[in-house]
C-alpha cells in the first residue's frame, strides 16, 4: 500500500506539520526523521500545558491499550524534550496504517513545545535504535509500515512558504525535476547519515570543508547546519554578511542575492537555492541565514536543504535518494 498527507509548513517555515489519525482522533504532528519517538500531546496533561493544542485522548479511543510499566523521555539537541507513558493504537498515515503502533502519551513537555500551538507532537523517522522507550525498545511506524509498502521507503516534499507532502511506499517522480541520486546511509547511530566533507559556493571550485565530515537528513530542524568552514566560505561571497552572535549567527542584507550552495551528499553535490537560504528577516535591514555553522561533530541538514531537494528515505537498503525540485 502506500500513504500520502500534506506537510504544511508554519509561518517562516520553521516546521512542517502533517495530519495522523491514531485511534480515529487526527492530530497534526511534526515529521522528524532527526528520531524515533511517536509522542502527542493528550488528556493526561495539564490544560496550561495542552491549551491551544489538539490533544489525543486515549479514553476516547475503543483501539488503544496501555503498554503496561513502559515509558520514555527524549531530549532534543535545542535543549527541548518530553516524557512519559505509553500506549498502542491504530495509526493512519493518509491511508498507510500501523494497528499497534506504540504511541507515547506525554506527562511532561519543554515550554518550546507549549507555546507551539500548531505542533501536538513528533513522529519519529528516524531508526528504531534510538527509540527511547523502556523496557522495551519500541519501532517507529516507518519500520511498523514498510512490509505492506509498495516500496519500502518513505518521501519529504517541503516547499518554501506552501503545502508539499510526506508520501509512504512511492516515489511521486512528477514532484521533482531531474534524475534522482541514491546515496548509502550509515545507521550506527539512529540517523539517515551520510558523509558530507566538500561543498562549492555559486558553482566555484569544490572546497573540502573537513574530511570525512558527516551529515544526517532531519526534517525536523528548520536550518541548515553545516560546519564553520562551509558557512564561512558561503558568507565571505555575500556583500555585507556578518557573523553576529548577538543574533546567534551569520545575517545579511535583505536585499543581497544569495548564491547557490553546492554541498557534498555521500559522495554527488546537491543544490541548495540561495532564494532558500534566506531565513527570515531579523530587523528591516537585515535578514538571518537559513545555512549556519555547527560545531558538533555532525552536521544537520534540516528544512533549507528539503526546501530545494526532494528526498527519499529507503529502508529497504538504508540509502538515500535527493533531487531537485
Ligand atoms: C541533546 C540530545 C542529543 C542531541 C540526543 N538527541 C537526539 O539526537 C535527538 C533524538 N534528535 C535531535 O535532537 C535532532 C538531531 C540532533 S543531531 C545529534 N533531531 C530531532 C529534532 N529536530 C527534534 C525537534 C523537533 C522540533 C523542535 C525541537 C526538536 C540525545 O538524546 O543524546
Amino acid at each position: 500500500g502506500t500513504g500520502s498527507v500534506t506537510a504544511t509548513p508554519e509561518a517562516n517555515d520553521v516546521e512542517y506539520l502533517a495530519p495522523v489519525t491514531i485511534g480515529g482522533q487526527t492530530l497534526n504532528l511534526d515529521f522528524d526523521s532527526g528520531s524515533s519517538d511517536l509522542w502527542v500531546f493528550n488528556s493526561q496533561l495539564s490544560s496550561k500545558a495542552t491549551k491551544g493544542h489538539t490533544i489525543y485522548d486515549p479514553t476516547q479511543s475503543n483501539s488503544f491499550a496501555l503498554m503496561q510499566g513502559a515509558s520514555f523521555e527524549i531530549s532534543y539537541g535545542d535543549g527541548s524534550g518530553a516524557a512519559g507513558n505509553v500506549g498502542t493504537d491504530t495509526v493512519d498515515i493518509g491511508g498507510a496504517t500501523v494497528t499497534a503502533q506504540a504511541v507515547e502519551l506525554a506527562t511532561a513537555v519543554s515550554q518550546s513545545f507549549v507555546e507551539d500551538p500548531n505542533n501536538n507532537g513528533l513522529l519519529g523517522l528516524a531508526f528504531s535504535t534510538i527509540n527511547t522507550v523502556q523496557p522495551q525498545q519500541q519501532k517507529t511506524f516507518f519500520d511498523n509500515v514498510m512490509s505492506s509498502l509498495a516500496e519500502p521507503l518513505f518521501t519529504a516534499d517541503l516547499r518554501a512558504q506552501a503545502v508539499g507532502a510526506y508520501e509512504f511506499g512511492q516515489v511521486d517522480t512528477s514532484k521533482f525535476t531531474g534524475a534522482m541520486t541514491w546515496v548509502p546511509v550509515n545507521n550506527t547511530q539512529g540517523f539517515w547519515q551520510f558523509t558530507s566533507e566538500s561543498f562549492a559556493v555559486d558553482g566555484g571550485a569544490a572546497q573540502t570543508s573537513t574530511a570525512g565530515a558527516q551529515a544526517i537528513a532531519d526534517t525536523g530542524t528548520t536550518l541548515m547546519l553545516a560546519d564553520s568552514a562551509v558557512a564561512t566560505a558561503y558568507y565571505a561571497q555575500v556583500d555585507g554578511a556578518v557573523d553576529d552572535q548577538t543574533q546567534g549567527g551569520f545575517t545579511f542584507p535583505c536585499a543581497a542575492t544569495l548564491p547557490d550552495l553546492q554541498i557534498d551528499v555521500g559522495g554527488t553535490m546537491a543544490t541548495v537555492k540561495g532564494t532558500d537560504i534566506n531565513f527570515a528577516q531579523v530587523d528591516d535591514a537585515t535578514c538571518f541565514g537559513g545555512l549556519q555553522a555547527t560545531t558538533a561533530g555532525l552536521q544537520i541538514y534540516g528544512d533549507i536543504f528539503f526546501k530545494s531537494n526532494f528526498v527519499a528515505f529507503n529502508g529497504g537498503n538504508n540509502s538515500l535518494g535527493f533531487a531537485q525540485h
